[in-house]
């Protein structure tokens, strides 16, 4: 673990990219809403697997949804937690978003058998690009803090067996699949990452694919 990535990570959800987002309105046609089939008046309850910085859940959060936030590095937790609490000082709009986020500590492999939701969402750490300037400097920061997420395939497996109609796995564009974790129902493409989706029994009649993206699903 890195003592300077240690000091130099912090959270923030009032300004740079995740504020920024929200006050330019570019949020609401993030990707991810696609892939967790967030629509206005669908208040969807979703687990995030793999809190992080928060940037996901606190998306899906801005958007209405009801987020739980499970993280386990104990420093990344607490670095979430004072992130949230100082939205939430900075104005009820914030606070209205905090009050959705409900943040656990603890390995979501655990965890998710004992949750239900709409939806979990998982993205581990990426693997390592050669090219390591095109990985964000937060999150090479985080990455010096909880290092690579080698049980990632377990972690899959989890969520595929919790009490939720969907999985939405975020992953690298042009990543290989999971090893061992089955063909998602279908993908959707952002710039740099792909959203792979699952569709689960539990939530089949209800879910539709909406923008499938048939050329990375063949
Ligand atoms: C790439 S980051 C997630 C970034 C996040 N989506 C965001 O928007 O900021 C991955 C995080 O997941 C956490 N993580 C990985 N496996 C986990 C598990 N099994 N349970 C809980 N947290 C996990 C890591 O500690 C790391 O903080």
């Amino acid at each position: 673990m890195a003592a300077a990535g240690r000091s130099a990570l912090a959270i923030d959800f009032v300004g740079g990219a995740v504020g920024y987002k929200l006050r330019s309105g570019a949020a609401r046609s993030h990707a991810l809403l696609k892939a967790t089939g967030m629509a206005p008046g669908r208040a969807l309850q979703v687990i995030d697997a793999t809190a992080g910085l928060g940037r996901d859940a606190f998306l899906l959060a801005s958007m209405g949804a009801s987020v739980t936030l499970i993280e386990r590095s104990p420093q990344v937790h607490a670095l979430l937690a004072q992130g949230l609490a100082a939205a939430q000082a900075e104005s009820a709009e914030l606070a209205g978003v905090v009050a959705r986020m409900t943040l656990i500590q603890g390995d979501a492999r655990d965890l998710l058998p004992t949750l239900q939701a709409d939806v979990v969402t998982v993205d581990p750490m990426h693997p390592e690009r050669t090219k390591t300037a095109l990985v964000k400097q937060e999150m090479r920061l985080l990455r010096d803090l909880v290092g690579a997420d080698p049980d990632v395939c377990e972690l899959m497996q989890a969520a595929l067996s919790a009490r939720c109609g969907r999985v939405v796995l975020k992953w690298p564009l042009r990543a290989e699949p999971l090893a061992g974790v089955r063909k998602p129902s279908y993908q959707i493409a952002g710039k740099t990452v792909r959203y792979d989706v699952f569709v689960l029994p539990r939530g089949a009649a209800e879910e539709r694919a909406p923008g499938a993206d048939a050329a990375l699903n063949p």
